[in-house]
């Protein structure tokens, strides 16, 4: 452990943890005698000397004061008689470390308008000296204590830093390898492993578990691990598991068989199986998603309503689910609305349900709107921004009277449902506008759970991609397919204004299309190869050009984003519009433009 890594982040090795706040100073225009006065009735041995904007000039000590009242020169003002012994000006965020190799007795503290604010003298930095050493000792007792855990420890382990030079190499790898820990340490890794791929864990970041390695000819399990700190890679973990690989097939094989039996039984469950939606199924770990993952648990065990907000495709409906999984809801069912894509003239029959006759075209028998679907379960109103004022009006006295008729009915249902509503839109200023009702708002809104887009959380991102690659593998029945570090770099570095369902659907794209098992920068959309391109800044393109390639790029992607927002409102080019924030003309002409009307 080193001295920078034990000092990082802590305020109890800066000089403003152990300084003297102010406490006496004087100005430099007080008079000799009038100091001597002061230092006499405060039995103050040295004090700081500063200007008119408290800028530290200088110190005077007892014993410099006691000569010019023995030589008479009571009446000098203080700074023509200031002590000309060594004082240093300090900041108050310096390391103690390195104040203390100042060779000052005093030091005079300031902060960043260089305004005087404390004082320190070497009996502060002893201490803060000896608080940093014990500090030093258990940390280098915890360092031991993780070298006998790597030691003892059943599975080889190998760590390697951001250069994939290695960091650490326990007893167990260097048994199974016959290289020495000492010989290992300091080298690359590929120079030490055979086939490892750990050089490229701390690229890409993506983790890989029970993979086969051959090492010393021999086929071996290890999972590689990235280490990532304040959302950077700085190393990777490898660990080789000495368990027998025929044994781990033999598992892997058993466990296919269940999947397989699984969908046979309800194949219509293979995609949005409900039970699927605990919140493991939520892929991240960020800090950020798990903050939302924390506070959806803890939402779950309430029965309270949930407003979900983020933008398209960040994973309100997953969150949803999952918090109905874990609620007391979970035995009943999730129904879910879009308010986006039901016309409005449907709306009340499509909530409330009708009953036979209620209008021409009504079904013989009624039918049960999705409110009484929803009875013992959850319902979630997605898009509730789109809900039309009259029909916010209706749903906002079912929510208070907790009972509601079908259309043409009289019979009083009661409702019984969690109700958890979403949107990506702002509801407060809807509100503001006179398009949202505030009754309503707060109704729905006792709880909001923030869902952070996709370029707030890159870090999840590599795990992401892992766990997309992996389901639509499986999805297609094809080999699993890996990511250069380059085509990774890429991914990292694109905005995904469409958030996860953009990633998903972009990876699905690349597994269908790329032949051969590894996914490279050649085979991305070109949009996100541009991007890449100018990110890395490797590309000699010029000027004009890179204005035509971004007018192209924003190009496929509003008509990317408008056949989506079709697809999702049925049609509906009214609705689609409102979703897209445009008016229905501009719509309109962007379908003419794009060949799409
Ligand atoms: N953290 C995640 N892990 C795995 N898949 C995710 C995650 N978040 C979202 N997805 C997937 O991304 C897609 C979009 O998610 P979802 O429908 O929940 O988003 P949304 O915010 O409700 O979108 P919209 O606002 O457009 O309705 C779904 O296929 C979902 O399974």
């Amino acid at each position: 452990m080193d001295r920078d890594m034990l000092q990082e982040n802590d305020s109890r090795f800066r000089v403003s943890y152990w300084m003297k706040r102010e406490v006496f100073y004087i100005h430099k225009n007080m008079m000799v005698e009038e100091v001597a006065w002061l230092m006499h009735d405060k039995e103050i041995d040295v004090l700081p000397v500063v200007d008119e904007q408290r800028k530290p000039i200088g110190i005077v000590t007892l014993h410099s004061i006691l000569k010019d009242v023995l030589f008479e020169r009571k009446k000098d003002p203080v700074w023509c008689r200031m002590e000309s012994q060594p004082v240093s000006v300090v900041h108050e965020d310096d390391s103690i470390l390195e104040v203390y190799q100042i060779n000052s007795p005093y030091f005079l503290v300031v902060n960043n308008d260089d305004t005087y604010i404390g004082f320190l003298t070497h009996a502060e930095l002893l201490k803060a000296l000896g608080s940093y050493l014990e500090e030093w000792r258990e940390t280098r007792n915890t360092a031991e204590i993780l070298n006998i855990i790597l030691d003892s420890a059943y599975e080889g382990v190998a760590v390697v830093d951001e250069n994939g030079i290695i960091k650490q190499f326990n007893d167990a790898y260097s048994r199974f390898t016959g290289i020495k820990k000492g010989d290992a340490i300091g080298r690359h890794v590929k120079e030490v492993i055979d086939n490892t791929n750990l050089h490229n864990t701390v690229k890409t970041g993506v983790p890989e578990r029970g993979v086969i390695q051959y090492i010393n000819g021999q086929p071996m399990v290890v999972n590689r691990i990235p280490i990532f700190k304040n959302d950077k890679i700085v190393g990777a973990i490898g660990m080789l598991i000495f368990e027998g690989v025929t044994e781990l097939y033999r598992i892997y094989e058993r466990f296919q068989e269940k999947s397989l039996h699984r969908k046979e039984e309800k194949p219509y469950l293979a995609d949005h199986n409900q039970n699927e939606y605990s919140m493991s199924q939520i892929i991240g770990e960020s800090q950020a998603i798990m903050q939302v993952k924390y506070l959806a648990e803890k939402i779950a065990k309430t029965e309270a309503g949930v407003l979900i907000t983020g933008e398209s495709g960040t994973g309100k409906e997953m969150f949803a689910r999952s918090i109905h999984q874990l609620s007391s809801f979970s035995s009943g069912p999730f129904i879910s609305v879009n308010c986006g894509a039901i016309p409005e003239q449907l709306f009340e029959s499509e909530l409330f349900g009708y009953e036979e006759g209620a209008f021409t075209g009504a079904k013989k028998g009624g039918k049960p709107g999705k409110l009484e679907l929803a009875q013992d379960g959850t319902i979630f109103l997605d898009e509730i921004g789109e809900l039309p004022l009259l029909m916010q009006s209706k749903l906002l006295r079912v929510i208070q009277e907790r009972e509601y008729e079908r259309v043409g009915g009289v019979k009083k249902y009661k409702l019984n449902a969690r109700i958890i509503a979403a949107t990506n839109r702002d509801l407060k200023k809807m509100v503001e506008t006179g398009d949202f009702r505030e009754d309503l708002y707060y109704r729905i809104n006792i709880i909001e759970l923030q869902i952070p887009p996709l370029r707030e959380r890159t870090n999840d991102i590599p795990l992401l991609i892992n766990y997309f690659l992996k389901k639509t593998c499986t999805k297609y029945g094809i080999l699993m397919k890996n990511i250069t570090p380059e085509a990774m770099h890429a991914f990292l570095h694109y905005e995904w204004f469409g958030n996860i369902r953009e990633l998903a659907n972009t990876i699905e794209k690349l597994v269908i299309l790329t032949e051969g098992p590894t996914i490279d920068v050649v085979h991305l959309p070109k949009y996100m190869k541009d991007k890449e391109l100018l990110s890395m800044g490797y590309a000699q393109i010029n000027k004009s050009s890179i204005i035509d390639e971004s007018k192209h790029y924003k190009m496929e992607r509003e008509k990317e984003m408008i056949s989506e927002m079709l697809i999702k409102t049925g049609g509906n080019k009214t609705k689609a519009a409102k979703l897209l924030g445009i008016h229905r003309t501009t719509l309109y002409q962007k379908l003419k433009k794009y060949g799409l009307s």
